[in-house]
């Protein structure tokens, strides 16, 4: 039910939408519609002269209603597999303009977090604010001990203006899926969703302290990049404290190389950082425009902003490795094939339509030299020609989607001869190999171990259920006819279940030998290699015969 505030609200919306000239979203959304004769009846309506483009009036709009819905606009920019081209470009040029607030404001906030006086943590405190963005302030302040930090500390009320806002997108959303065939396509209640659960990440800065100490450990003494420290005692869910980077911001070229740093290696660096993050720690900065990025003397990279992050199943990371191989291989069957396999698209797919479609749209990208071809661009024709197969993008590859795009900008805007290509090659070749060659194998046993002989005591439990299974199936064989077929599953289910015995009393023991730990000398008699043996065969064993039951 709509109250009265959210009434007033929605006329607002009403208003600007048609004092921007969107009055077909009105006329489709039905929202206000009787509303739009006031309007009509104003001389100003009929004297605001030629509108501008269709995209130009919607980033007017979105800027209009406020900060939520400019977050709401920049978010839905990095949706390129729903929107077309031009009115993604011009999302992206949303900018949030909002006044900071005040430095007492701040002061206040701070101390009803910690409990405290601001005084008996900080030395010093500067009221005016260094940023201000839509959901959060930035003060510059030193700590007791001397050191130089940052202080980070959410808009006051911002949950409760982000909680009326979602309100109105979500009726807008439905209102847009009810009654415009062409909204239903784009999907606006599940887009609103993912930007419900988006904008409610960022307003837990305890969350983006923990993303930040997580890839602070991931890139501990690299001298690609640095991530600055987290004070844990003074961060909460409002307010986080962190150590105060000084580098120039990635944007300001001219400067960075007036320090000297090699270019060609900034921009190869950047693209090996964000492969590393995707493919070696599964854990990427997913906020990589260019305000969050810096760039040290030394050619080292700082990074900051950590409200969102990704990660990718590991299944995922091999698909889209995969995909990216055979893509640069021109292997369109294989990309269909992969996306069967992964299960992105639904198993009925035609792979041979699909390698046709992925084609025509991949073709083209190769008529440019080998160092100018975006892979961010191919995989926003992919995914756009992906949906047409009923291809459920999910949020976690849109969002790797929109960061490889970031990182191609930003590399080709440091040194534009990059190639993307030849540098993040050899990276993924070597991660496909190191995952599927033994080592990496061995590797993943390994870790699989200890969840694995944690089932351990269930294996005589599940080989008397296979069992149990084939003393049914041949009871239920004698007391009818034994058909010849019936004689047949007999036959199959008598060797599975042989085979389940042996296969679970390889894997019991191999199991046992693994655990009693190294020097021990039975595992020493075995040999590694033959326990290794014994144990795959087991577990090959075993589960060909569960497979089977
Ligand atoms: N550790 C830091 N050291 C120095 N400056 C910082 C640090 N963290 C943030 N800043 C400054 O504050 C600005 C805003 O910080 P941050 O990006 O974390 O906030 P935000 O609210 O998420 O902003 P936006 O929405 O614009 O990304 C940065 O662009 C940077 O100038």
């Amino acid at each position: 039910m709509i109250g009265p505030r959210q009434a007033l609200r929605l006329f607002r919306i009403n208003w600007v939408l048609l004092r921007n000239g969107l009055d077909e979203v009105i006329l489709a959304t039905h929202l206000f519609r009787p509303l739009r004769w006031l309007i009509y009846l104003t001389p100003w309506y009929w004297l605001r002269g030629e509108l501008p483009p269709y995209p130009a009036r919607v980033r007017q709009t979105l800027e209009d209603l406020g900060p939520i819905f400019v977050k709401f606009g920049q978010i839905l920019s990095t949706r390129r597999d729903l929107l077309p081209d031009d009115l993604a470009v011009e999302l992206a040029r949303l900018q949030d303009r909002v006044p900071p607030f005040g430095g007492d404001q701040a002061r206040a906030l701070i101390e009803r977090a910690w409990g405290c006086p601001i005084e008996d943590v900080l030395d010093q405190f500067d009221p005016e604010p260094l940023a201000s963005a839509s959901i959060a302030q930035v003060h510059t302040a030193r700590l007791k001990d001397g050191r130089e930090v940052v202080v980070k500390v959410l808009r006051p009320g911002i949950e409760r203006t982000i909680r009326q806002d979602l309100g109105l997108m979500f009726t807008l959303a439905q209102l847009a899926e009810r009654y415009w065939p062409d909204g239903r396509r784009l999907r606006p209640i599940e887009v609103v969703r993912e930007y419900e659960k988006t904008i409610f990440d960022e307003l837990d800065l305890q969350r983006e302290a923990a993303n930040a100490s997580h890839l602070r450990r991931n890139w501990q003494g690299s001298e690609m990049l640095y991530i600055p420290e987290v004070f844990w005692d003074w961060t909460r869910p409002n307010v986080m404290v962190m150590e105060r980077i000084y580098g120039t911001p990635v944007g300001n070229v001219e400067e960075i190389k007036a320090q000297g740093v090699s270019m060609k290696q900034l921009g190869e660096r950047g693209v090996e950082i964000f492969f590393t993050q995707v493919f070696r720690d599964n854990f990427f900065h997913a906020d990589m425009h260019p305000g969050n990025i810096f760039v040290e003397p030394s050619g080292r990279y700082i990074s900051i902003d950590f409200g969102i992050v990704g990660t990718l199943t590991t299944e995922d990371q091999r698909y889209l490795a995969e995909n990216l191989l055979a893509f640069f291989e021109r292997d369109y069957r294989r990309v269909a094939e992969l996306h069967v396999e992964s299960g992105w698209v639904p198993p009925g797919t035609r792979v041979d339509e699909f390698e046709s479609a992925i084609r025509t749209v991949s073709e083209p990208i190769f008529e440019k030299p080998l160092a100018e071809i975006s892979f961010g661009h191919f995989l926003v024709r992919l995914f756009q020609t992906a949906r047409r197969f009923d291809m459920e993008i999910q949020p976690q590859l849109v969002l790797l989607e929109k960061t490889l795009l970031n990182i191609e900008g930003l590399g080709r805007q440091l040194y534009p001869e990059l190639d993307l290509w030849s540098t993040a090659k050899p990276f993924m070749e070597r991660w496909m190999k190191e995952r599927l060659g033994v080592s990496g194998l061995a590797e993943r046993t390994k870790q699989n171990v200890l969840s694995i002989a944690d089932q351990t005591p269930e294996l005589p439990l599940m080989a008397y259920r296979i069992l149990s299974s084939y003393d049914r199936r041949l009871r239920l064989a004698e007391s009818t006819h034994v058909a010849d077929a019936e004689r047949a599953t007999q036959a199959r289910a008598s060797g599975n279940a042989i085979r389940a015995i042996g296969g679970a009393t390889v894997f019991v023991c191999g199991t046992l030998v693994l655990l009693l730990g190294p020097g021990h000398w039975l595992q020493e008699s075995a040999g590694a290699a033959l326990v290794a043996l014994c144990y795959l065969s087991g577990i090959w064993l075993f589960a060909s015969a569960a497979r089977r039951v």
